[in-house]
């Protein structure tokens, strides 16, 4: 069994799919948590793994170390029982590859039960560059949120997926693996980025998240003001 925030991890009830909620969080905000939450109210999930990447693939190392984003994504998901934080990149060497993570967790749950791979639309449009991308699907379902601004792809290598995989809520738990889910969720027009230029300009970012986190960002001295 994988390392596991808090309470050693009783895998939930057999009948609910186990939601993986991959990013760099830096810092998580309430656009994920509000819309993590929402996807455990609409979707058959049983519990959401926040899984902070490590080495995130595909951009610049993030200048808050992974410990620290990792340690804001627990304070953050603390008080809610099916929030869990998932550190299985912090243990492993090199890009976080989430074909990787998912082969891990795969084995760890069994053949049978569902797993759902959660991203916005904005990181599906990025998917045909990831690592071994075409075995995502054999590995577990995606369910892509929409976010404001971005547009669900209908051409393209992505159109296809997006029409070959088509799901619905009742697959997540029908199957492993292998559903395109698409939810729409109250929007939270918000961004780590966002975040950080107001971090880094000495403005507030109260509100954008949760005031555990802003402590623990003014404890450590993230995201210092630049001169
Ligand atoms: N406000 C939001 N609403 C819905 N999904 C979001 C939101 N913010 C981020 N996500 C999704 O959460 C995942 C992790 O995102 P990430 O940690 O990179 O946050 P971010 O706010 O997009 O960060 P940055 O601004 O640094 O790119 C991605 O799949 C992204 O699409
Ligand atoms: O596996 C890959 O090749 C890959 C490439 C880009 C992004 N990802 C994952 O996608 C998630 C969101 O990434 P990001 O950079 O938008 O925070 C995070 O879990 C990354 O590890 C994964």
């Amino acid at each position: 069994m994988s390392e596991v925030s808090g309470e050693t991890l009783i895998y939930p009830e057999r009948s609910g799919a186990v939601g993986v909620f991959g990013g760099t969080f830096n810092p998580i905000h309430f656009g994920h948590l509000r819309s993590a939450l929402e996807l455990l109210e609409a979707l058959p999930l049983a519990q959401l793994r926040f899984m902070p990447a490590s080495e995130p693939p595909h951009r610049a190392s993030p200048q808050v170390s992974a410990t620290d984003r990792a340690a804001m994504v627990e304070r953050a998901i603390a008080g809610e029982r099916r929030f869990v934080c998932d550190r299985r990149e912090l243990d492993r060497e090199g890009p976080s590859y989430t074909v990787e993570s998912l082969e891990e967790l795969r084995h760890e749950l069994g053949d049978e039960r569902g797993i759902c791979l959660i991203m916005g639309c904005d990181a599906l449009l990025g998917l045909p560059n990831w690592h071994r991308w075409e075995e995502l699907l054999s590995l577990a379902h995606l369910v892509i949120m929409a976010r404001p601004g971005w547009v669900f792809p209908d051409q393209g290598v992505l159109g296809s997926l997006m029409r070959d995989h088509a799901g619905v809520a009742e697959d997540l738990v029908r199957e492993p693996a292998g559903s395109l889910v698409t939810q729409t969720l109250s929007p939270q027009d918000i961004s780590a980025t966002n975040i950080r230029v107001l971090l880094q300009s000495g403005l507030s970012a109260r509100y954008l998240l949760p005031e555990s986190v802003l402590a623990y960002i003014a404890e450590r001295g993230l995201y210092a003001e630049q001169e």
